[in-house]
């Protein structure tokens, strides 16, 4: 297969891009202002800093923290977010028709993506001398000033000094400086090409690595430590006291929607290989793991399954060190590896595991050393073992499940070894009996014979009779590795699930999930008009075509394969010629010399050789392999077969009479995955990230334009941020919205119909009419407009948590007062009491007094009890009087009670009373 990206077809793209901007839909601006009506002046590039800046609120590496000053972003914390601030409203009287943004949130005043200079505005570009981009004859954009103008053809100065006279054609307005290094290229007043390249540059040369692209989160790889990530970045995502693009920032937007909508979320990551696209999954991955339960060793346990996975997954290419890979078991090219586990095995197992495997060096399997590519740079493969068998424990993998895994892996290495004579003069073979047939053969838990067997002999059904047939020898190598394959891709897939089912904690307590995958999507415009909206219609490239081609039956290109696939004398000439009869009518097909052909995909074209499409696509996996791995006493191997003939019944059943009657193709194979991860996928919300890879050297500093270009084009980001500009990519069943901002409005809306309550929340904001559209069933809303919805409704809420707070603490407070004076009189009568009793005990034990003082103050505790008596008889007569009775013990003769009970207690608080007192004279006199 090869990759032919034709320049003819990108310039194709361009051109349509050209030509829709140049329609310039009516509800957005021109490009460049026409005249000046305003004699203001522009923007200074640079403001002062202000006077109450502190250090702390500027951060490094883009990551502002929210209220600071100094970003690029326009946002601005506002009364209402529909309201300008004076700064920003001075700006735009400044610049009454070029098309600054005047919040994040207010985007209808951009102006739409490339366009030429026009004949008036350059006229107002030499004027005021502001800034174009200059194409070189190289192809690279320079910054300049247009001096003059003669015909089509204009005299630039260049920043660099030089004048140059170029065609206007040549020419595209420049972003003012104010804009340099926005954080959201939604915000850029000209969506060229240049401009686009020179915001990502600009922050890339400091380090800032994400920048948004309307609803997209571009990455660029720095290849190295940015300082970016950590725990205390974490959780400042997490409290957003930044909101700069981040990953961590998209993770928490999926959290949040998650928790908020009740619908499942999925982070999509795309880009080249070697763009970043696992570091992000782990990042993404990282951050999701400490929301979901730091506390409970969850966190550590989702790392550590990446190391397992990676180890399994991954290997060197030669774009990447850690590449993730498919099916590169039994074939490499020189400089790349099979995958880590394999040298990781062979470099860290200990001398017993070695032995029960009968394991050898790396170097000596074939399978490994087809390639010159044996280690790493600055990669400890036996150092990563260990850390991977750690990484087994932590999702609780059996030390038996980690030596049949251990043992499968030998196997397959094994396999790899065996080796063919010839049997004949017909080129059929006999396999070489030796130490590979005989260990991979215990290790699968098998007979050497019966391994032999069913990579040398395949048996036909033929009526009711079984016919054994000789494999010639590159039969018996295709089924060598188809089964080194299968074992390898099975046990992966096994292991994934073993993973999985260790990390189902979280997803049984909350019955939602977020994914993370490698893919990439679009968004659908038919529900606006499904909906009744009437939008203008935003143009866009539709890759339904292609999308015919390959799956559409019964003529699709995968239909058209398997139909091939089941004829018996069909060859890889045969497809081709079919393919061209049946599919040359799709605009995304086109004919080429002999077996191939081209598609033309989004991304560009790609040539097709059928060469070895038929074999490929046909079930690599003979019958009689199949049946060796289900006699294996091995149980992981009796488990993969059990699944295969599972997975086939199923497919049958489905697809009954679509290959033969028992076979699969691999492209329907594919197809069924593919479809039921596009069904796992509609039903999720999507959050997308776009890795790029600013340079082919895996070198951080190193930017190079055009291949940046190229992979914003292929995956469409510069389409995505004029759709989103155009288009309304947040929408919102009335129902949803109503319950979550109605409580807002300041009058109670007496219909209770969710359509009229959203559309009172949205007059009630003065939202403009045209960053709306109101469905039948949903509201449509341009971008930034529900985030500016939602700072609303944080305020709110913030102001009602205030109230609560308020009133929660006054009534704390007066409750606390109370039982505070409460316990003051209880705790001072209970003291004085005890103090009373154990007066002399605490004298004796807390001060040093001598035996002539203890006599004294028994002296003076005699005096008291006669004075107390002699005040007592003095006030009250009759000794009964002063007893207090419990209850149930009342004095029988009750006539000569009369005191009523009030009175007993008055006695008891004056006796108490007088000697407190008494208590207080003698310690004065002690102390004294
Ligand atoms: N955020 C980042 N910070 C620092 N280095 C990074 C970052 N992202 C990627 N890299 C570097 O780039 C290399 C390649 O990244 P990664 O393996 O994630 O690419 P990929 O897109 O998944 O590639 P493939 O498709 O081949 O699997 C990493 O090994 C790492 O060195």
């Amino acid at each position: 297969m090869t990759l032919t990206a034709t320049k003819s077809s990108l310039e194709e793209m361009l051109d349509s891009l050209r030509r829709r901007d140049g329609e310039k839909p009516k509800d957005l601006p021109p490009s460049l202002p026409t005249r000046p009506t305003s004699k203001a002046r522009l923007p200074r590039a640079r403001r002062a800093l202000p006077d109450n800046l502190k250090v702390d609120d500027v951060n490094v590496k883009g990551h502002r923290r929210k209220g600071s000053f100094g970003n690029k972003k326009m946002k601005i914390d506002v009364e209402s977010p529909y309201i300008v601030k004076s700064e920003e409203k001075i700006m735009s009287e400044e610049l009454p028709q070029c098309p600054v943004p005047k919040s994040a949130n207010s985007t209808a005043s951009v102006s739409p993506p490339p366009g030429e200079l026009e004949h008036d505005n350059v006229a107002y570009y030499i004027k005021k001398k502001l800034n174009v981009w200059c194409r070189q004859p190289k192809g690279k954009w320079e910054l300049g000033t247009i001096q003059s103008t003669s015909g089509e053809k204009a005299s630039v100065s260049l920043l660099n000094g030089n004048v140059m006279k170029v065609s206007r054609l040549e020419l595209l307005p420049a972003n003012p400086d104010v804009l340099e290094g926005v954080d959201d290229l939604i915000h850029l007043s000209y969506l060229n090409e240049p401009s686009v390249l020179h915001n990502l540059q600009f922050r890339y040369s400091q380090d800032i690595i994400y920048s948004k692209a309307g609803p997209i989160l571009i990455a660029l790889n720095p290849f190295k430590d940015v300082h970016v990530y950590g725990n205390d970045l974490l959780s400042d995502y997490r409290q957003r006291t930044i909101d700069s693009p981040h990953v961590y920032a998209m993770a928490d937007a999926a959290y949040n929607e998650m928790i908020r909508d009740e619908v499942n979320q999925s982070i999509i990551i795309s880009g080249e290989s070697g763009s970043g696209k696992t570091e992000t999954a782990k990042i993404a991955m990282q951050y999701l793991a400490a929301l979901g339960g730091g506390s409970c060793g969850i966190e550590n346990e989702v790392l550590q399954t990446n190391f397992i996975l990676e180890a399994f997954g991954n290997a060197k290419t030669s774009r990447n060190d850690n590449s993730s890979r498919f099916s590169r078991v039994v074939q490499l090219a020189n400089g790349e590896r099979s995958y880590h586990i394999f040298y990781q095995l062979c470099a860290g197992s200990s001398p017993d595991l070695k032995e029960r495997l009968n394991l050898r060096m790396a170097s000596e399997y074939k399978y490994l050393n087809q390639s010159d590519c044996m280690t790493i740079d600055g990669v400890d493969d036996a150092k990563n073992f260990h850390q991977l068998m750690k990484a087994l424990d932590v999702v609780r993998m059996s030390k038996e499940d980690q030596e049949h895994v251990f043992k499968m892996l030998a196997a397959i290495l094994w396999l790899g070894n065996i080796s063919f004579n010839a049997a004949d003069n017909e080129n059929h073979i006999e396999v070489v009996e030796d130490e590979a047939v005989t260990t991979a053969a215990s290790l699968m838990g098998c007979s050497s014979q019966e391994l032999m067997t069913a990579l040398s002999i395949r048996k036909i059904q033929a009526g009711k009779d079984t016919i054994a047939k000789m494999l010639t020898l590159r039969q018996a190598i295709d089924t060598r590795d188809a089964l080194a394959k299968f074992i390898y891709a099975n046990l992966f897939d096994w292991l994934v699930e073993q993973v999985n089912k260790s990390l189902e904690v979280g997803k049984r307590r909350t019955g939602r999930s977020i994914s993370i995958l490698d893919i990439y999507g679009f968004e659908s415009f038919q529900d606006y008009e499904l909906d009744g909206v009437d939008w203008t219609k935003v143009d866009f490239d539709d890759n339904q075509e292609c999308l015919d081609l390959f799956e559409k039956k019964p003529l699709g290109l995968l239909s058209l394969l398997d139909e091939e696939s089941n004829f018996p004398r069909a060859s890889d000439l045969t497809l081709a010629n079919k393919l061209k009869q049946h599919l040359n009518a799709n605009p995304c097909f086109k004919e080429e010399m002999g077996r191939a052909f081209s598609v033309r995909h989004y991304a560009g074209e790609v040539l097709y050789d059928t060469n070895g499409f038929l074999e490929k696509n046909r079930d690599p996996l003979p019958s009689d392999s199949i049946q060796l791995l289900s006699s294996c006493t091995c149980e992981l191997l009796q488990l993969f077969s059990k699944t295969l003939n599972q997975s086939q019944k199923q497919s049958n059943s489905f697809h009954a009479g679509s290959l033969d009657s028992k076979k699969q193709s691999v492209g329907t194979k594919f197809k069924g995955q593919l479809f039921k991860l596009m069904n796992q996928l509609e039903s999720t919300t999507p959050h997308f990230i776009r890795c790029i890879k600013p340079n082919t050297k895996q070198l951080p500093g190193i930017y190079d334009e055009d291949l940046v270009l190229q992979q914003l084009k292929c995956c469409g980001v510069l389409e995505v941020v004029r759709i989103s500009r155009a288009g309304y990519p947040t929408r919102m069943m009335h129902q949803e919205f109503a319950r979550r901002y109605g409580f807002l409005l300041s009058e109670v809306n007496t219909s209770q119909d969710p359509l009229s309550i959203s559309v009172s929340v949205l007059q009630q904001f003065n939202i403009p009419p045209e960053m709306y559209q109101v469905g039948f069933t949903k509201l449509y809303l341009r971008t930034g407009q529900i985030a500016a919805l939602e700072d609303k409704r944080k305020q709110f809420l913030h102001g009602i948590v205030g109230i609560q707070k308020c009133f929660r603490s006054h009534q704390a407070r007066s409750r606390y007062h109370e039982l505070k004076n409460g316990v003051k009189t209880i705790q001072s009568f209970i003291r004085g009491e005890i103090d009373r009793r154990n007066y002399g005990v605490m004298l004796k034990s807390s001060i040093t007094i001598s035996s002539e003082k203890i006599e004294e103050i028994n002296a003076v505790i005699v005096l008291q009890s006669v004075i107390r008596g002699w005040l007592i008889r003095r006030h009250i007569k009759g000794k009964d009087r002063f007893k207090i009775y419990p209850e149930n013990a009342r004095p029988r003769r009750k006539s000569r009670s009369k005191i009523p009970e009030v009175k007993v207690i008055y006695y008891t608080h004056l006796i108490f009373e007088i000697s407190t007192k008494l208590n207080t004279y003698f310690l004065k006199v002690l102390i004294l």
